[in-house]
């Protein structure tokens, strides 16, 4: 379901919490709305869900106004399902009977006949991985089982869209990487709009096919997960996304000459957004830097070396900045050294 936010704001007690200007979610698209505690991603998945009225500014889905100022289609008239952090299961239903419950009650649904409903909540339950486990209740599962209960009882009834509040934030690390496959693998399958809620950049990476970087109730960046971390557009989304230097310099036709480097050290421009341009920065990933021993680049010297495995994580102070470097296995360096940072891709 396409679902259009158009001038919305909310504000609590004349705070403004909120205030987007425009974002568009295709049919079938993957959104992640990405951001710091406080930045109004709850607020925003609210006034969508139609559980908040919105202070200015519209909601459009399928092009139907659904919140406005003035009027809130209520959740249950919205053809869209809910999936938050608590999976607010029923300890005294089994898996099936989850599943089974808006076949019955959801209002979208075509009222099936018993052989139809087993066969939908078996399909869904295959579609999650639990069709062994129909008949378990939900202090027999585990964390993670009783998260794809959740998402089976949020797809069975097929809805247009799905709206997922932090989902994976209860689980530990572990199976939080391994729900993120199982929940792309049923977006695959069922191909319903997903608007996913979250505050860590990498499971907003890995999964989504749009990012929305919010901060302080405002969009920051709307693009791919690879525009997001590649060309990032502002100081916030080039740190909050991954780690980055925000390199001091100046611009001089189309190249970039760091603070700190010989004035023969140019960087060539990679599509630098305008706006670090005209506050004279160049945003650097730190496995777009390498260190050397001898050569032109920025003079520093070595703070702090974390062994990673397949690289090593560098921090290097240059005249009282720091710098975050990733190096290879074969050249290492050791906290004290000096060393010349280059810029390598
Ligand atoms: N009912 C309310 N009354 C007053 N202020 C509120 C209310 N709900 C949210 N806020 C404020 O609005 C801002 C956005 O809150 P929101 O819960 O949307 O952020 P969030 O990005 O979801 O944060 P978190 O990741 O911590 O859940 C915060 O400053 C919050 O204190």
């Amino acid at each position: 379901m396409s679902t259009v936010i158009n001038g919305l704001t909310k504000k609590f007690n004349h705070v403004e919490a909120l205030h987007i200007d425009e974002i568009t979610i295709e049919t079938g698209e993957f959104v992640a709305i990405l951001g710091p505690s406080g930045c109004g991603k709850t607020t925003l998945m609210r006034i969508l869900a139609g559980f908040e009225t919105p202070t200015s500014g519209t909601v459009y889905m399928e092009s139907q106004c659904v919140s406005d100022a003035n009027t809130v289609v209520p959740p249950e008239k919205r053809n869209m399902s809910l999936v938050f952090q608590s999976f607010a299961l029923w300890p005294h239903k089994t898996v099936k009977e989850h599943a089974e419950f808006p076949l019955l009650h959801d209002r979208f649904m075509k009222k099936l006949d018993k052989d139809a409903r087993i066969a939908r909540v078996d399909e869904i339950l295959e579609i999650v991985g639990l069709e062994s486990m129909g008949h378990r209740y939900p202090n027999q599962l585990s964390g993670g089982q009783r998260q794809r209960v959740a998402l089976a009882r949020a797809l069975v009834a097929k809805p247009k869209l799905m709206l997922m509040d932090e989902p994976l934030s209860s689980l530990d690390a572990e199976l939080r990487v391994e729900m993120r496959k199982e929940i792309q693998q049923i977006h695959r399958l069922t191909k319903t709009t997903i608007l996913y809620v979250t505050h860590d950049q990498s499971e907003a990476l890995a999964m989504a096919d749009r990012i929305v970087v919010m901060k302080d109730g405002k969009v920051e960046q709307i693009g791919t997960p690879k525009q997001i971390y590649a060309k990032p557009e502002t100081e916030f989304v080039a740190t909050f996304v991954g780690k980055a230097n925000l390199v001091h310099g100046q611009w001089e036709e189309g190249q970039f000459i760091p603070k700190y480097a010989d004035h023969s050290v140019r960087w060539s421009d990679e599509e630098v957004a305008e706006r670090f341009k005209d506050k004279g920065i160049f945003p650097v990933r730190p496995e777009q830097l390498e260190l050397v021993k001898e050569g032109t680049g920025i003079l520093g010297v070595v703070t702090s070396v974390q062994y990673q495995g397949k690289e090593i994580h560098y921090t290097v102070d240059v005249q009282g900045e720091t710098f975050f470097v990733h190096g290879n296995l074969f050249t290492v360096f050791g906290i004290g050294d000096e060393v010349i940072i280059q810029k390598n891709k």
